[in-house]
């Protein structure tokens, strides 16, 4: 009889060791993925609005930059911290919640090598969970990327000015879509030794997918633009991946500019909040009702980022001569500027007092972004020096304008880092 009970209880603690030293094992060596990731925010030199009627614009990445830390958890949800977006902080949502959503079985269906929107009907369910777009974007892009396969924890940190015409919900999107991708290692290019090098376990820092996998986080992020911005060009999403600075038309994609010419430029923030999807409505809708008096407009809009082209081109061409390079940008952002708030409609009192002060100092300022407040660019001269670009701040400032000098053409988005950590 003690026989059989020693046996028995020697059993149940070896299968209790058993047990523990299995989960203790698999905590070891079921270690948890963790991908740091940037991308850079963008100013529109010329062209915006213009772009989503199908004409040319051409934009540049900035050194302003969105970061986010994006880690597999054991817990079955998608926990999401956003310390930038006021009263937000916060918020988890459980796998199994979101798998029972209207419409989750055909996000479950759609490949996430072909991007596609979300449909409708997934959208009308995430806006009852969520009323805010960029929140929105994060669950749809969660679901349809990771299946919910697997909890996560985001993390969100920018340095650029939200909904002010910097592109911050374009770097937010690329992002997000680069870190999932990248967590759950869905490679379009099959996991190439540049993609696989970047997950591998011994960590890695400052890698830039290869160009299938940054076609497909393009294509993905757009589909998080038309979530925020409602029928965005793919310009921002487009300058956030690869970075640099482009020429993008809605046919024919985008081309990165191999040389830009060195201009200096300063950002004036009018802190006027303003929804970047209402502005560009507003404009297709002007253009659907009025398109014998807008359609003109688009196409001059076209012409203004083709010469600029041109007189980049002959900048080079002609043995750099910054002078008269400069001559020309500034009648085209004059030119621009008037175009978008006289006949867009985009202006708005604010940015015509960036102008108005701009021309003081015998400096052109323009629009960039949206419109409707937030962001001027300003074309500081080579020949401008720091005590003027104080005054003019200054100027700027008593308007209750921030004003900042920016390096333009940027990196794109980067895998600052792949770490597995055991937790
Ligand atoms: N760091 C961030 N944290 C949380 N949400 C963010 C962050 N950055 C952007 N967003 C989301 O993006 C929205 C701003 O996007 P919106 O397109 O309106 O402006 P923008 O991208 O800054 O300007 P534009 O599109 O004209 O270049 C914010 O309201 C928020 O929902
Ligand atoms: C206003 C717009 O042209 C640029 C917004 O940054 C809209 C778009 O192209 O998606
Ligand atoms: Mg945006």
């Amino acid at each position: 009889m003690w026989l059989v009970w020693f046996v028995f209880n020697s059993s149940l603690s070896f299968n209790l060791i058993f047990q523990v030293g299995i989960l203790d094992f698999c905590k070891i060596f079921y270690s948890m993925k963790q991908i740091k990731v940037s991308a850079p925010g963008k100013v529109i030199l010329f062209g915006e609005h213009a772009v989503v009627l199908g004409k040319t614009s051409i934009a540049t990445a900035l050194s302003l930059r969105t970061n986010a830390t994006v880690e597999q958890i054991e817990e079955p949800v998608l926990h999401i911290l956003l310390p930038d977006l006021k009263d937000f902080g916060e918020r988890k949502y459980s796998l199994s919640d979101l798998s029972k959503l209207n419409s989750y079985n055909s996000i479950n269906e759609i490949d996430c090598f072909v991007p596609r929107e979300c449909n409708a009907e997934f959208l009308d369910a995430l806006s009852q969970l969520e009323s805010i777009k960029g929140i929105q974007s994060v669950l749809f892009l969660f679901s349809v990327l990771s299946k919910l396969k697997h909890g996560i924890k985001i993390h969100f940190s920018s340095n650029l000015p939200m909904g002010a015409g910097l592109g911050s919900s374009a770097s937010f999107n690329v992002c997000l879509v680069t870190g999932i991708l990248s967590l759950f290692e869905i490679y379009a290019c099959g996991g190439c030794d540049q993609c696989k090098k970047i997950n591998s376990s011994s960590g890695t820092t400052n890698n830039v997918p290869c160009s299938k996998q940054l076609e497909l986080i393009n294509q993905w992020s757009l589909q998080g633009e038309k979530i925020m911005h409602g029928t965005p060009s793919g310009i921002d999403n487009a300058v956030s991946t690869y970075g640099s600075a482009l020429t993008f038309t809605r046919k024919d994609g985008f081309k990165n500019l191999e040389r830009i010419p060195p201009l200096r430029l300063l950002i004036t923030d009018t802190r006027v909040s303003r929804s970047t999807k209402v502005l560009v409505e507003n404009v297709i809708n002007r253009h659907k009702q009025y398109p014998s008096l807008i359609e003109p407009v688009a196409v001059l809009i076209d012409t203004i980022s083709k010469e600029c082209l041109q007189a980049f081109d002959q900048y080079f061409n002609d043995h750099n001569d910054i002078n008269q390079l400069q001559k020309t940008i500034e009648l085209m952002i004059d030119m621009n500027h008037s175009l978008l708030s006289g006949c867009f409609g985009v202006g708005h009192s604010t940015l015509d007092m960036i102008a108005s002060v701009s021309k003081r100092f015998d400096l052109h300022s323009k629009l960039t972004g949206a419109g409707g407040g937030g962001c001027a660019i300003t074309l500081l001269k080579p020949s401008t020096d720091s005590e003027t670009v104080n005054n003019l701040k200054s100027a700027l400032k008593e308007h209750g304008f921030e004003s900042w000098e920016a390096t333009i053409g940027g990196q794109g988005v980067i895998i600052e880092s792949s770490t597995n950590s055991s937790n």
